[in-house]
């Protein structure tokens, strides 16, 4: 008899996380769906019990809680079913930094950034002993875009694609894919949930041409998944530029244009 994997899906009760967890049912996967809200994600595992004949289990949880992170990060070390992880859950901060409460700002960091940091630490050292597995980190092009005036979700968005590309370089030659989606504005909650009017945003797209998309990166074991970006060459362009400039730098030398003048 063989075991069907299960994927673990953070933020899973809604938006792009519930759209995964669809989708993940649907390729004959069993799942642990994690999220606040016990009764959405309780709706969810019906359905999809009973529309794919998945096993579902829920687990809720509030991942900005240390004792409810814990209960998350022990499911993923224990539970040699979950095969791969979706960090998905999070939320956005609107308005100017000098607007945004000290408070906000640290709950905003705990959700996108430790809790992923977290959850990959505690999967990833048993999928490295097994040789295989997923993790799937969901970041945003708002991560490459200091210019758009997030600067606190943007800079957690860049430690979403920082962090996926280091696990992926550690773990990658260990049998274990890790992957960065970044999605660009996708018609979900997050919006309202942050006090931002979508239905002014022009263009958003939908939800689940985002998670196919994604998928479509997944399965050509993409390190990193831009869903919205049409020339592909872009992206090979910047990490090219970026490993140049890392050639150039002389540890031991300051560059020339900082000598003190003699
Ligand atoms: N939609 C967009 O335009 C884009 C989204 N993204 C990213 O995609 C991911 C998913 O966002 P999206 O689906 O749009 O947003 P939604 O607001 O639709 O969904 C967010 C999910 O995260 C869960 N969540 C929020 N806070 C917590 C918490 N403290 N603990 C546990 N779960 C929590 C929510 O469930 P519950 O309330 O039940 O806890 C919900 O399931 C996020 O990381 C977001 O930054 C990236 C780029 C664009
Ligand atoms: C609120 C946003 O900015 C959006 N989720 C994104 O990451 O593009």
């Amino acid at each position: 008899m063989t075991t069907r994997s299960t994927v673990l899906i953070t933020g899973a009760s809604t938006g792009i996380g519930a759209t995964y967890a669809d989708r993940f049912a649907r390729r004959g996967h069993d799942l642990v769906l994690v999220a606040r809200d016990k009764a959405r994600l309780e709706a969810l595992a019906v359905r999809l019990r009973d529309e794919t004949g998945a096993a579902v289990d829920i687990l809720a949880a509030d991942l900005t809680q240390p004792g409810d992170l814990a209960a998350v990060e022990a499911r993923l070390r224990d539970d040699a079913r979950i095969d791969t992880l979706v960090n998905n859950a999070g939320a956005a901060l609107s308005g100017p930094f000098i607007d945004q409460s000290t408070d906000s700002i640290a709950r905003l960091i705990a959700l996108n950034t430790t809790a992923p940091a977290r959850l990959a630490s505690a999967i990833a050292p048993r999928l490295a002993r097994a040789g295989t597995g997923a993790i799937v980190n969901i970041g945003s092009v708002v991560g490459l875009a200091p210019e758009f005036g997030m600067s606190v979700y943007g800079a957690t968005k860049a430690f979403v694609l920082f962090l996926s590309q280091g696990l992926s370089v550690e773990l990658a030659p260990k049998g274990v894919y890790v992957q960065a989606v970044l999605p660009a504005g996708t018609r979900t909650e997050i919006w309202e949930r942050a006090g931002i009017d979508a239905s002014a945003m022009p263009d958003l797209m939908e939800v689940g041409a985002l998670v196919d998309a994604a998928l479509v990166g997944f399965d050509r074991r993409e390190p990193v998944t831009i869903p919205p970006l049409h020339d592909a060459s872009h992206w090979a362009a910047l990490d090219a530029a970026r490993l140049g400039l890392v050639g150039d730098l002389r540890q031991a030398h300051v560059a020339e244009r900082y000598r003190p003048a003699a």
